[in-house]
């Protein structure tokens, strides 16, 4: 068992609570900053968003909607989800002087001293919900998402994660631990996922849609501009002078999270490596299990291969023989650098010295590239195949997430009931070394349309999610 950490973490969300210039947010009988309606028990339905927006008045108790308050700020939200499982979170921003009446959008941003926050996740709530009263983090599993929403329940979910991860997970620590294989590291996909459909073993997969084949992505960024427009008048401005210096999060010892720290350019530089190599020999292709099940994602490892089969690192791949293609130098840089800022911050946070200790640099030699489909998804495993050296020392992981932003999951057993969640979005660096370095992760769920408008105008990424994991062996 990992030791208890001594001291509690300071994150950035606290530092903004305290200086926040903002009146407190009354507090809740419970002392809480997250105040549910008395109606909310659960999501209580599958509706559709449709029938949400035409029934949708944020004042009406009798609906599931939820406040948080920021500040002098009351924002409105609503948990909902489509038959397909994909939870949408509408968001109605209601200013002092009364409820906005210019109807409701799928998502809504917040600007928090000139930074958008999009309101698509758990994690945002959170983030906003410290900011305005520093509460604990216990509140997460509070909120209404938690409740039981059973008939969105699908078979998948024997092997996966949950597809609307965010509602009650009790429900969920019914999947049965021995039905997998021990050191699974990914859950099984479904025989109908979309990326068991139409991508062969060793064929191609392009990250990228371009040519003929851009019409999807034309589609959609042309709704993402309709949205975009619609969300302008759904904007709430909030000030607060630290939030642009204090982006990074110190997750658990050991985990720190840099929101937004690779550049546009870097992304977009990233992206078009990838999607060469791989399209290249040793590229991106669909792993698979013994029994046929597939990854419900496409991968391709740099540097060293491994072997989800077997879960052992090779000079080649045993599916094709070829030789995984070496690290791109940048991609090398990027991560030293990225753990550099790491460093800084912990110092910064933790006012020690010995940062080394609480998270070791690494010379990456090992990259895990996956890009995630909209319906891509990762079980929670622990990553424990590099050497008993880089183990034992507890080197870091470090991941780079490109692309859609992904519902991110940890926590110390693999249950996704006692799990925490983060957001991970296009940009963002997660670095998990130290004691943190055995947690159990897994992405639950890939949020639709939430990539980079520019990102996606100038590499025509498909939708969906590149994550690079670097290791040292
Ligand atoms: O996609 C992610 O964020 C996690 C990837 C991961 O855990 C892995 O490749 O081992
Ligand atoms: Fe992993």
């Amino acid at each position: 068992p990992l030791p208890v950490p001594e001291k509690k973490m300071t994150c950035r969300n606290d530092r903004l609570a305290a200086s926040s210039g903002a009146p407190a947010s009354p507090a809740t009988p419970s002392g809480k900053s997250v105040i549910p309606y008395d109606s909310v028990s659960s999501c209580g339905s599958c509706s559709n968003i449709s029938a949400a927006v035409k029934s949708g008045k944020p004042h009406n108790r009798n609906e599931n909607w939820q406040m948080i308050r920021v500040g002098s700020f009351e924002i409105y939200y609503k948990i909902s989800s489509v038959s397909s499982g994909i939870r949408l979170r509408q968001l109605v921003p209601m200013s002092a002087s009364g409820p906005t009446d210019k109807g409701i959008s799928n998502t809504a941003y917040i600007h928090l001293n000139q930074r958008k926050y999009q309101m698509d996740s758990i994690s945002k709530l959170v983030n906003i919900e410290d900011a305005a009263a520093s509460s604990s983090s216990e509140n997460v599993t509070k909120f209404p998402h938690e409740s039981p929403m059973s008939d969105c329940r699908s078979e998948m979910e024997k092997y996966c994660l949950p597809t609307e991860f965010g509602n009650k997970r009790k429900h969920f620590s019914a999947v049965k631990p021995h039905s997998e294989p021990r050191n699974m590291k990914y859950g099984h996909a479904s025989k109908n996922s979309d990326c068991s459909k139409g991508f062969r073993y060793n064929e191609p997969f392009d990250i990228c849609l371009l040519g003929g084949r851009s019409s999807e992505l034309q589609a959609s960024l042309y709704a993402r501009n309709m949205e975009n427009q619609n969300e302008e008048d759904h904007m709430v401005e909030f000030t607060n002078p630290e939030a642009l210096n204090s982006t990074n999060l110190i997750l658990r010892p050991g985990m720190v999270l840099l929101k937004h720290y690779v550049t546009h350019t870097e992304q977009v530089e990233i992206v078009k490596k990838c999607r060469q190599l791989g399209l290249g020999p040793g590229g991106l292709y669909q792993p698979g299990f013994k029994d046929g099940a597939k990854l419900r994602l496409q991968m391709m490892c740099l540097g060293r291969d491994w072997d989800p089969e077997t879960r052992k690192y090779g000079s080649r791949r045993t599916i094709d023989r070829t030789q995984p293609p070496g690290i791109p130098h940048e991609f090398s840089l990027l991560v030293k650098r990225a753990i550099e800022e790491a460093h800084a911050h912990i110092k910064e946070e933790l006012r020690v010295s010995s940062v080394e200790e609480i998270l070791p640099s690494i010379s990456p030699d090992i990259c895990i590239a996956n890009f995630y489909t909209t319906s891509g998804r990762l079980g929670l495993h622990q990553d424990r195949d590099e050497s008993r050296k880089s183990l034992g020392e507890r080197l870091p992981v470090v991941s780079i997430s490109i692309g859609d932003s992904a519902d991110f999951l940890y926590g110390d057993q693999r249950d996704i009931g006692k799990a925490e969640s983060v957001v991970l979005e296009s940009g963002d660096v997660l670095i998990f070394g130290g004691h943190s370095r055995h947690i159990f992760h897994g992405v639950t769920s890939i949020i639709p349309d939430s990539a980079p408008m520019n990102l996606l105008e100038e590499t025509k990424l498909r939708p969906g999610r590149l994550n690079l994991t670097f290791r040292q062996y």
